[in-house]
């Protein structure tokens, strides 16, 4: 175990890579507290309508940068950057990036999570709504989305000549924003580790939820030679060594999706317990132990940890909701009505009842329950009398509301509803926003005091390899928190929720998927329907198409059972 050192202990850096901004964060080991940190925020580069990328040196730059500062920060503070034992990783998942071995240059911008150019694509792997979306589900826990790495990585490869080129002359390196840093962390060009973790591995398509391990099946289904993938590792481990910015030498021993890491910078350890997490989207985690549940209500089934390479695998049921603070930042930026996020709760507190407003923000279309790229934002109700403020108070209770939509869905595939929601993230500082989520789900929302969970998570797991003994799991207490309790009656609460399905139900089928463009661009390396063609020979999908789907319901209907028969009443 490690000595303590200096008046905090041995110190842990984490890097927090979000969808809007980066952070790095120094904690102490003894106390858990955040010391110091530096935060830049990531531009979104937006060429096309529903495209969303980001520069991937951007991102490096802004994590190699927030680390310098922040060691800056600490020497002001009189404590000694050399006290940090550890560094840990947690990012924005999904978010695809592809390189070149030989150059380190990125082959494209990365595409972010939020993206929507891979519809078609979409289709193309669905036979144009033949397939089911939810086919591959047994193995890889997902429904075929825009959402996924894997998806983005086949249009890359379809649409980038500089992409095909590198994977014939077998120099192109395809990692989510994780491995991307790591590799550049420990060396690049020169030796850089090509690796990921199972958390991170779990959002790609590409892993086998039970294996852990890439899926030949999977990788044919998309057409992803396996050769350009990283290798997959445990969430807590000594990967490698730190030879960039001012911490040379120190272990990255810590790595986790940032929806994951939430989870265990929440202390959800046991089966049972869930977070949700609000920053540009709102993603809540329900811990099922290490039993993969399949999800019969729209939720997705993702590894939570794997928190050493001999420990076993914790699994989770997750509803994404790709539309939270990112409402705010278009409330902001393209209407010009919102001049801070911070802003938001006051102006919604003392909003008129006259005048209000139903706003669904399917920008990206609608992800869990309901799946649907189709959908499209909608506003119910206008009248004469809404104001700006009125649509700010319906972003605010959109977000309260495909939260509820995801506790029902829970609920279901659970048996039982959670009695509480322990909540985290940049939008959880809102108290307007927590106490209509009380409200609105009808149970008490828990917001810890310290309320950056994502980069604990990060910091416990590299703490944890590296042998920081007060981070021993069994001795880790939860931290003390601010509690928010429903205060509106039960018939309130169901007539205001029976007006957001209303407003649900106008946003679908907006977007005609015949009118979409069709992928600019090269040919495709290789025709996908053949392979997917081809596919109806393998062993998931070499039955005729009722059987298949027998099979699929019967397997939902184990898991089901399977639910039923382990998790707690
Ligand atoms: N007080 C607030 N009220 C509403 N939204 C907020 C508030 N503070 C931050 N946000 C929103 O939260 C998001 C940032 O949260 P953060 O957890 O840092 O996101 P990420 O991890 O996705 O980068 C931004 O979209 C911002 O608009
Ligand atoms: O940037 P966040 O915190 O909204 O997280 C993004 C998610 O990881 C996308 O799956």
């Amino acid at each position: 175990m490690l000595k303590v050192r200096g008046r905090f202990g041995p110190l842990i850096g984490s890097i927090d890579e979000g969808t809007s901004s980066t952070r790095f964060l120094i904690f102490s080991a003894n106390t858990a507290e955040v010391l110091t940190y530096h935060q830049l925020p990531i531009t979104h580069i937006t060429p096309k309508e529903g495209w969303v990328e980001q520069d991937p040196c951007v991102i490096l730059q802004s994590v190699i940068e927030t680390i310098n500062v922040t060691c800056d920060n600490l020497k002001k503070l009189d404590i000694d950057p050399v006290d940090i034992v550890a560094v840990g990783i947690t990012n924005q998942r999904e978010t695809t990036v592809v390189w070149d071995s030989k150059t380190g240059k990125p082959l494209y911008n990365a595409l972010v999570w939020l993206d929507m150019r891979t519809s078609t694509t979409v289709d193309k792997i669905l036979l144009n709504g033949k397939r089911n979306k939810n086919f591959l589900k047994p193995l890889c826990g997902l429904p075929v989305s825009t959402y996924f790495s894997a998806v983005k990585l086949r249009w890359l490869m379809d649409n980038v000549e500089e992409v095909q080129v590198a994977i014939k002359e077998n120099r192109c390196m395809f990692g989510t924003i994780d491995t991307w840093l790591i590799w550049n962390l420990t060396g690049g060009i020169n030796g850089g580790l090509h690796i990921t973790d199972v958390t991170n591995a779990s959002r790609t398509m590409l892993m086998n939820i039970d294996t852990l391990q890439w899926d030949p099946q999977l990788c044919k289904v998309f057409g992803i030679p396996i050769n350009i993938l990283p290798t997959i590792k445990s969430s807590s481990e000594i990967y490698g060594y730190l030879s960039e910015s001012v911490l040379c030498g120190v272990p990255i021993s810590g790595c986790l999706g940032d929806q994951q890491a939430a989870l265990v910078g929440q202390m959800c350890f046991h089966q049972g317990q869930a977070k949700s997490t609000y920053g540009t989207g709102c993603f809540l985690l329900y811990n099922t132990g290490t039993v993969i549940v399949q999800s019969s209500h729209g939720l997705l089934t993702t590894i939570a940890y794997q928190l050493g390479p001999n420990k076993p695998a914790f699994y989770a049921l997750e509803g994404s909701v790709a539309v939270a603070g990112v409402a705010m930042q278009w409330l902001h930026d393209n209407l010009e009505i919102l001049e801070h996020a911070k802003d938001s709760g006051e102006i919604a507190q003392g909003v008129d009842k006259v005048g209000e407003v139903s706003f669904v923000p399917a920008f990206s279309g609608l992800y869990a329950p309901y799946w649907r790229k189709d959908a499209r934002s909608v506003i119910c109700g206008l009248t004469e009398e809404t104001k700006p403020a009125h649509l700010i108070k319906a972003a605010l209770e959109s977000v309260a509301f495909q939260t509820r939509d995801i506790l029902e869905a829970m609920a279901l595939d659970c048996g039982y509803p959670l009695s509480k929601l322990l909540v985290d993230g940049g939008m959880t500082a809102n108290n307007y926003l927590m106490q209509i989520q009380a409200d609105y789900c009808g149970i008490p929302v828990v917001r810890p005091l310290m309320t950056e969970t994502t980069a604990l998570g990060a910091a416990i797991a590299a703490g944890y390899a590296s042998g920081v003994e007060v981070w021993d799991l069994e001795n880790i207490q939860s931290v003390s928190s601010d509690v928010f309790t429903p205060a509106i009656t039960e018939n309130q609460r169901d007539m205001k929720y029976a007006r957001w399905k209303m407003a649900i139900a106008r946003s679908l089928d907006w977007a005609d998927d015949n009118e979409e463009e069709v992928d600019e661009g090269l040919p495709a390396i290789s025709k996908l329907e053949d392979e997917v063609e081809e596919d109806k020979s393998s062993v998931l999908n070499g039955l005729p198409g009722g059987l298949f789907l027998l099979t699929t319901f019967g397997v939902l209907i184990i898991a089901q059972m399977i639910t039923n028969r382990y998790l707690p009443k």
